[in-house]
């Protein structure tokens, strides 16, 4: 693993997760891993979790973590091959990325969709042009097609609840928003539970599918009650139309996830990446209560973010 942007096997994702927990039990043990390096956290979008969790994790290993808001901070960037730079724009993605890469060891990425221009979107094309020119390994922060370091912390917190149970079910559900998301989370949650074995069983209103290239090898039910049954894990997440892409095609509220929803699926654990709009998305009784993973989720972030930088020193 070179860069860090996706499920690549199982083999590496059990490894991964196994040094997660690792380094949750000692965040400290390969502090000197690091001495002297340093990692560039990009974000062109905000962030709360992404953006401690990681500098955290590179901390633990002795890294130094530089975090560059470039979306408030730094130069316009122009990312059209060939442009005559006469309006906004100040700086081009290759320059820009390649003095990046030879200020950083490794560096860290958040580049979200734009939800309107879909075949840029879904050829992660801002992404790969830090790859493409930065000439160091790139982790993925949040792309606009996957979340792999939220979807890392999802499986470790998985594996830490599952008990007993050998293949969980686990349901995605589709929650209602006031705008139009990303697909990313769910698109990542998707590709990561299925390649680590899970019963996946998505569901969403007429209209939701998302991109048949992360949802293959899940069941799809567009009855979120009936896929619901027996749930061991339900993931709540909204996302926008992905066919008629970036639109928000209906609202039905009945979709926010209550107690009401947990008749045949009693000791269901809930999961979010958070950030979550409470009583939209779901009701304060479920995350206020035992079902909720939420905190969880969000503090395996740190060590599932140890475990992929640590991968990448070597
Ligand atoms: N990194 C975690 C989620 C980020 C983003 N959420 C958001 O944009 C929420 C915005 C809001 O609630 O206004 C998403 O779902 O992809
Ligand atoms: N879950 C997650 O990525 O949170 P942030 O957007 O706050 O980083």
């Amino acid at each position: 693993m070179k860069h860090f942007t996706q499920f690549e096997s199982k083999k590496l994702a059990d490894s991964l997760i196994e040094k997660a927990l690792a380094y949750k039990s000692h965040p400290r043990m390969e502090a000197a891993k690091g001495l002297g390096k340093k990692i560039g956290c990009i974000f062109l979008n905000p962030s709360l979790r992404t953006r401690a969790s990681t500098q955290i994790a590179a901390l633990n290993l002795g890294m130094d973590p530089i975090v560059m808001n470039m979306d408030k901070e730094g130069w316009a960037l122009e990312m059209k091959e060939g442009a005559i730079m006469n309006k906004g724009t100040v700086e081009h993605i290759k320059d820009a990325a390649g003095v990046l890469g030879s200020y950083f060891d490794i560096l860290a990425i958040r580049a979200f969709p734009s939800l309107t221009n879909k075949q840029e979107d879904i050829e992660d094309f801002i992404f790969n042009q830090f790859i493409k020119y930065s000439g160091v390994p790139v982790i993925s922060l949040e792309s606009a097609i996957r979340h792999p370091l939220q979807s890392l912390a999802d499986m470790v917190t998985i594996h830490e609840n599952v008990g007993q149970i050998k293949k969980p079910k686990v349901v995605l559900t589709w929650a209602p928003h006031i705008k139009a998301i990303p697909h990313a989370v769910a698109n990542s949650f998707a590709e990561w539970a299925i390649g680590c074995g899970h019963d996946l069983t998505i569901t969403h209103p007429e209209g939701y599918n998302l991109d048949p290239m992360f949802t293959q090898g899940a069941k799809i039910e567009l009855d979120q009650q009936k896929a619901l049954e027996g749930a061991d894990f339900v993931y709540v997440k909204n996302w926008s139309a992905y066919n008629d892409y970036g639109k928000i095609v209906t609202t039905d509220n009945s979709w926010m996830l209550t107690e009401k929803h947990f008749k045949h699926a009693k000791k269901a654990k809930v999961m979010h990446c958070l950030p979550v709009r409470r009583n939209i998305e779901i009701s304060d009784e479920i995350l206020d209560g035992t079902r909720s993973l939420v905190q969880e989720q969000a503090n395996n972030r740190i060590y599932a973010a140890q475990s992929v930088i640590s991968h990448i020193l070597g």
